[in-house]
């Protein structure tokens, strides 16, 4: 899948998982396409900012390009007329830039080059998109029941827009967050590109499902309530103002423009949008994104404006009967028969033998690309302020009545009974949902139920999970096997594991990540886990308990507005400092499956922190992941916790990576003159062997040999890579429990879960410093276990099936 455009490449992403405090957190952009991978994630370390070549400014350019003209493609068909018979036979009809469709190299792989953050294909918590933010420091002042940071303020629109006439209607569907609409829509999940494609795998560029027409900052962009025309980006570069210029020529053949051209000549049409920001749109927007309705691609040409080659398309809304709701209030409607020999005059060029439609009043051009007289009207190059040809604009070109938009302009909403094999479907299961009152696409926020954030609308619909069978979500170890697991788990240096032991059933594997800062590795087995109050109990309990479990937002949105994060998660126990809008509820209110998960965590915490610092865990965070979530690499080290997390990990596997953090990974030294064999290198950064050999030819006094092999050095390094390997992957499966103990581990490297199965709960207990809490609320983090259950690891049972084990 791809996602190309010109306008509003905000940056987008969407979050991943954010911890609580302060942690950096991965969010996500949903990328998806309608048929197959539904959701994308891409994931990046840290919040991080787009990319400036991305980031469109959005403010429309100032001063017209002086020049206009009009640009056409290679070969015999410029202006590239849609491929039906009654319009202009003499144009060539397919490619419009008569060049092949792109391979299919411009699939995802492209389209995540495109994002803004240079995250590694190949890191395994950078599966598709989700980019690294971090959770909204909003203290909770107290822990009364809050709801969501109010339903998302609306995003201020353009000024311009106030000033805009009176619209005919309302927009069918809307939105005011980006976020919501990409995951309510299945023809528009482009976080950060004005055009929404897929289906580039085959071979073909695929197809434009979805444009939005926002920041349009084209001097030369038209919208009225039939025709739109716009430009279809690529080149633009982003000034320090903000302001999108364009500084390359755009490409006719890359994959921002192919996919409109399989839309012309297949007939595919196109649901647009326009934003807030479209200085083009004839009266005001009601909303942020509005959806305007179905349109087919009628012509694809290029033309050069200030030197530099711009692509354009041109949309005509196909149905006239229902008039568009951004015609003008109390304007005379559109005829809904339309004449359709209105025509731009098609005019041959003496040059290069082509046609090209007369497309601007400043005269006719040869919009063939590389023609010598392409886009020179009357012997120039640069025309002042031309306007479009309005027999252009008036053109109406035939569409068969039996083509449909393939998609639903205004999806109806979940029925809100999810089954097990709806959970197939990633978005199927927490994609948004589109109002069937009021048409506003709402993220799903909730575990529960999809709510209507509009003020006033009551639409909501429930939803009622059943249980899913533990053999279904989690089959690995479904043997009913006694032996212990086997570990899968994978390290390298300078991580370094110690000898296995055994806990009775449990496994245990430890692994030092730097002196004194350890990880351990709790592999459940069958037995433990069928146990009362064990993972297969607490794994249902989960499922059938109405926990309030809610999305996050995240602090530093890469898309404009509020964005929250893609998994859901509650928090009990001491309130969450940092966490916006989730309710902490004392341990005593807590659910049993929750004190379970205590119960085990104080268990592993006690018998992996034996040097005296263990601090009772007083929190606990309960994350919810359904299928393609995760929690992209954020560190959990804040000041108001302790060093030590435990975790306990429900349902599906998953795996939980460690890598150094990027700022202590990365090479510092930008050329071999400044680097200083004399500072201490630290084991697992980037190089670290070859600099440790390099420092001792230094110290040895051997300096042409240190001169050689720094130089070499210095030639091998990938100095565009920002982040190190993941040094620990440890694989969790159900029942399985981690603590991770030292404050290295937060500090200096970080971590990411990445689940693999359908469903997974991920519970966290922390210790959280009382000293930072209002006093009143301190009953929360306490509770008692009856002695007789308190968790024991298993190990009475152990020593009663085998009595003749020593400790
Ligand atoms: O889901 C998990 O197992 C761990 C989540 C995590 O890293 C966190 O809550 O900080
Ligand atoms: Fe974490």
């Amino acid at each position: 899948m791809s996602s190309t455009g010109s306008i509003d490449e905000n940056a987008g992403s969407e979050p991943s998982r954010r911890s609580i405090r302060e942690r950096k957190q991965a969010q996500h952009f949903g990328h998806s396409e309608p048929n197959e991978e539904l959701e994308e994630l891409i994931e990046a370390p840290k919040p991080r900012k787009i990319a400036p070549a991305v980031r469109k400014g959005g403010k429309r350019a100032s001063g017209r390009p002086s020049l206009w003209v009009k640009l056409p493609l290679p070969s015999q068909t410029p202006l590239l007329p849609s491929p039906r018979p009654q319009s202009s036979p003499e144009v060539k009809v397919e490619n419009s830039f008569g060049a092949p469709p792109e391979s299919s190299s411009q699939n995802s792989k492209k389209r995540s080059a495109a994002l803004p953050d240079s995250h590694d294909e190949s890191d395994l918590f950078a599966p598709s998109l989700c980019h690294g933010t971090t959770l909204k420091k909003q203290r909770l002042e107290s822990s009364a029941p809050k709801q969501r940071a109010a339903p998302r303020a609306k995003v201020a629109l353009d000024s311009d827009n106030e000033t805009r006439p009176k619209p005919r209607g309302q927009p069918e569907v809307w939105a005011e967050m980006r976020q919501a609409l990409c995951e309510s829509l299945t023809y528009y999940q482009a976080y950060q590109s004005g055009a929404y494609t897929w289906g580039s795998s085959n071979g073909s560029a695929g197809y434009a499902y979805g444009f939005l027409l926002d920041n349009d900052n084209d001097d030369y962009g038209y919208m009225d309530e039939k025709v739109v025309i716009t430009r279809l980006g690529g080149g633009m570069t982003s000034t320090k103002s903000g302001k999108m210029v364009q500084t390359e020529d755009q490409s006719s053949s890359s994959n921002k423009v192919t996919p409109f051209v399989n839309n012309q000549r297949d007939r595919v049409p196109v649901i647009l949008i326009v934003g807030a920001k479209n200085p083009h749109c004839p009266t005001k927007v009601p909303h942020r994104y509005n959806v305007l309705g179905v349109y087919q691609v009628t012509d694809i040409w290029s033309e050069k404006v200030k030197g530099k080659v711009v692509c354009r398309v041109r949309f005509e809304m196909l149905d006239l009967k229902t008039p568009s709701w951004c015609g003008i209030h109390g304007s005379s409607l559109p005829t809904p028969t339309p004449d359709y020999s209105t025509k731009a005059s098609l005019k041959t060029c003496t040059t290069c033998n082509t046609s090209s439609k007369e497309v601007s009043t400043a005269g006719w051009m040869c919009l063939n690309e590389t023609c010598a007289n392409f886009s020179i009207i009357n012997g120039q190059a640069d025309q002042e302020a031309p306007t479009w040809n309005p027999a252009f604009i008036d053109e109406r070109n035939k569409w068969p009545a039996h083509i449909k938009a393939p998609l639903q302009l205004k999806p109806a909403p979940p029925n809100g009974l999810l089954n097990a094999s709806l959970m197939e479907t990633s978005l199927q299961a927490w994609k948004g949902m589109v109002c069937r009152d009021c048409g506003r696409c709402n993220s799903r926020t909730k575990w529960d139920e999809w709510k209507c954030e509009t003020e006033g609308c009551t639409f909501e619909v429930p939803i009622h999970y059943p249980i899913i069978p533990r053999s279904q979500l989690a089959p690995d170890h479904a043997f009913a096997a006694e032996g212990h697991s086997i570990p899968f788990d994978k390290w390298e240096a300078p991580v370094v594991r110690t000898e296995s032991e055994f806990h009775g059933y449990w496994r245990k594997a430890t692994y030092e990540i730097s002196p004194g800062n350890c990880i351990t590795h709790y592999f459940a087995n069958e037995v433990i886990n069928r146990q009362p109050g064990g993972a297969d109990e607490a794994l249902e309990a989960l499922q059938g308990t109405k926990l309030g479990m809610q999305r996050f937002p995240l602090e530093n949105s890469p898309v404009e507005g509020e964005m929250i994060t893609k998994h859901f998660g509650i928090n009990f126990g001491l309130p969450y400092n940092y966490v916006v809008a989730v309710d902490s509820r004392g341990f005593s209110e807590a659910p049993p499956a929750i004190m379970d998960a205590v119960n085990h965590l104080t268990w592993a915490g006690k018998d992996a922190i034996k040097d005296g610092s263990y601090r009772p865990f007083n929190e606990l965070l309960c994350l919810g992941y359904m299928e393609k979530q995760s929690i992209g690499w954020h560190d959990d080290g804040e000041k108001d916790l302790g060093p030590d997390i435990a975790s306990w990990s429900l349902g599906g596997a998953a795996t939980m990576g460690f890598r150094m953090k990027s700022k202590y990974w990365k090479f510092k030294e930008r050329n071999a003159d400044n680097y200083d064999p004399e500072l201490p290198v630290r084991p697992g950064s980037q190089a670290w062997k070859e600099r440790i050999a390099l420092n001792e030819l230094y110290q040895a006094g051997h300096m042409d040999e240190y001169e050689q092999a720094k130089t070499a050095l210095f030639k091998a390094l990938d100095k565009n890579k920002n982040n190190g390997p993941t040094v620990l992957s440890l694989e969790l499966r159900h029942g399985d429990m981690v603590v991770m103990h030292g404050e290295d581990i937060q500090k200096n490297n970080e971590h990411g879960v990445m689940p693999k199965g359908k469903l997974r709960f991920g519970l966290t207990g922390r210790y959280i410093k009382p000293e930072n809490i209002p006093v009143e609320e301190h009953w929360k983090g306490e509770f008692t276990i009856a002695p007789e259950k308190v968790y024991d690891g298993d190990l009475a049972l152990f020593k009663a099936n085998f009595p003749e084990e020593e400790d």
